[in-house]
């Protein structure tokens, strides 16, 4: 049977076991049905699944707490023994049992950590330098210098953690652009970028080049990133930097990677590094951020800290984890806790998000909805206008995943075709932390089309829950046909 070694220093896989929907070991998160796992392995297996042991406060350092509630027929078993550091929380995943991804899911959130780190650098270098005057994208701008470096860094880490023949990734940055004699000082940066953020590939657990990349790797690092996606086979989906205008205004953004099987976004990884801990915080500029963090005295839950959120499909379970701080190495699970959506199914309770730009979703279509529907909207800043929670980036979807909001609408103009990496690993964390997302006819988003969300039916709706999910649907339908859209 296949055993998983975490890639973290030099201690051996955890022995935690995860046993389906909502039942996973975790100190804060302690479900009835414990067992004590021992060293032994022979000991563990001549316990029955259904064997109760309740967890006891005092159970030895060397133990660990295993459930064995309902064993997963796709798990497989490790005979290792047990990383102290690592009961607390398991954070997702887990050595013991080996459910199917995890060596994928671990691998994709140390590489979401390190593109987050490599964006937050670049931000800083933006806010700091620019004063808020930033180029557009297309311009050889700083913001282009994040995308490509983290589309760069990711490629290549996943390539030399699974082989470069057995990744195919679509993302959203193509390698020409960068080839051109024109573009020369700029693939300098990013060449730079990246192997400044790939020197710290161990304090992430993961391993870095021996020598610094050389500009052909790197852009065959980037090029690699040329899938078309579809029904068949194995596939991530890379959004670099998710929110480019919010980037580049030192506001919200994201990291986003999904892997993506059979058509079906399988595994689920959101980096965002400016999420605040606080849901009122969402809809500031960074810049009240800056002048509250320096009112505010800086916690472990602070805003300034990002995180980042995962979930594997059918896992019933999603997690969130600070971004690694300073110089701090990664210890896995690096202080994760689950997640879950918002329990409100009542509208005039829910709060709404929507993207920042009308010109990416109808601000009037959604305004006319939430009226129609009793919903509540969040305050922007300090005028106290209502209005709703209005954010750049899949961190929409992260809102809904953490229960910050009950809902997220997307109504792009006609002809507008979302792409896969928008949305893919948003859709796996919530549906995974119990919420729904559907297009606006009430289907599942279809990723086995390519690039595009081909299919598509008017737009796209994240809910808490079923009700609300229901109530919204109507309400679309109800109005479309009066709407402008
Ligand atoms: N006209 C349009 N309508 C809808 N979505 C658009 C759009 N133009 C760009 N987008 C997508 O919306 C994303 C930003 O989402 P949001 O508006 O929620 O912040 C962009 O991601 P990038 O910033 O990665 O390009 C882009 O993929
Ligand atoms: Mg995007």
């Amino acid at each position: 049977m296949p055993l998983y070694t975490p890639t973290l220093g030099t201690k051996s896989p955890v022995l935690l076991g995860h046993c389906g929907r909502r039942r996973y070991c975790s100190n804060r998160f302690l479900t009835p049905n414990y067992v004590v796992g021992f060293q032994s392995v022979s000991l563990l297996f001549s316990l029955q699944p259904t064997t109760t042991i309740t967890r006891q406060n005092t159970a030895p350092r060397h133990m660990n707490i295993v459930s064995l509630s309902k064993f997963n027929r796709n798990c497989s078993f490790s005979s290792s023994s047990i990383m102290e550091d690592q009961e607390e929380n398991m954070g997702g995943f887990v050595g013991f049992m080996e459910p199917k991804y995890s060596r994928e899911l671990d691998v994709a959130v140390r590489a979401v950590q390190m593109a987050c780190f490599l964006c937050q650098k670049v931000q800083e270098s933006l806010i700091s330098k620019s004063n808020g005057q930033v180029q557009s994208k297309d311009d050889n701008s700083p913001v282009t210098v994040a995308d490509w470096s983290v589309q760069a860094t990711v490629s290549w880490l996943l390539s030399e953690s699974f082989g470069s023949k057995n990744v195919s990734i679509v993302a959203e940055e193509d390698v020409q652009s960068l080839c051109k004699v024109e573009s020369a000082g700029l693939l300098e940066v990013v060449v730079k970028t990246v192997n400044d953020c790939l020197a710290e590939a161990p304090r992430f657990g993961l391993q870095g080049p021996q020598m610094a990349l050389g500009t052909s790797e790197v852009l065959a690092a980037i090029g690699r990133c040329n899938s078309n996606g579809g029904p068949i086979g194995r596939f991530w989906a890379l959004d670099p930097v998710d929110g480019t205008l919010g980037f580049v205004r030192g506001d919200q953004y994201a990291v986003a990677l999904a892997l993506i099987e059979d058509g079906e976004p399988v595994l689920g990884v959101l980096g965002c590094p400016n999420y605040p801990m606080r849901k009122e915080w969402l809809s500031y500029q960074h810049r009240y951020h800056r002048i509250i963090s320096k009112l505010t005295p800086t916690t472990s839950e602070s805003w300034d800290k990002g995180c980042v959120m995962y979930a594997r499909r059918g896992s019933g379970e999603a997690w969130m984890q600070p971004l690694l701080q300073g110089q701090k190495k990664l210890v896995w699970p690096n202080s994760a806790r689950p997640i879950q959506v918002s329990a409100i199914e009542n509208p005039a309770l829910a709060t709404f998000c929507e993207p920042v730009e009308k010109s990416n979703s109808s601000h009037s279509f959604t305004a006319g909805l939430a009226h129609s529907v009793g919903l509540r909207t969040a305050y922007k800043n300090f005028d106290c206008r209502k209005q709703p929670l209005r954010v750049y980036s899949m961190v929409k979807y992260a809102a809904i995943a953490r229960g910050d909001a009950e809902i997220f609408m997307k109504f792009a103009r006609a002809g507008y075709k979302e792409k896969i990496w928008d949305h893919a690993a948003g859709v796996v964390i919530i549906q995974e932390a119990g919420g729904v997302v559907t297009d606006a006819g009430g289907r599942q988003l279809d990723f086995s089309k390519g690039i595009y969300l081909e299919g598509l039916d008017r737009g796209v709706i994240a809910c808490a829950g079923a009700k609300l999910h229901e109530k919204i649907i109507g309400a679309v339908d109800a109005s479309w046909n009066s709407s402008s859209l």
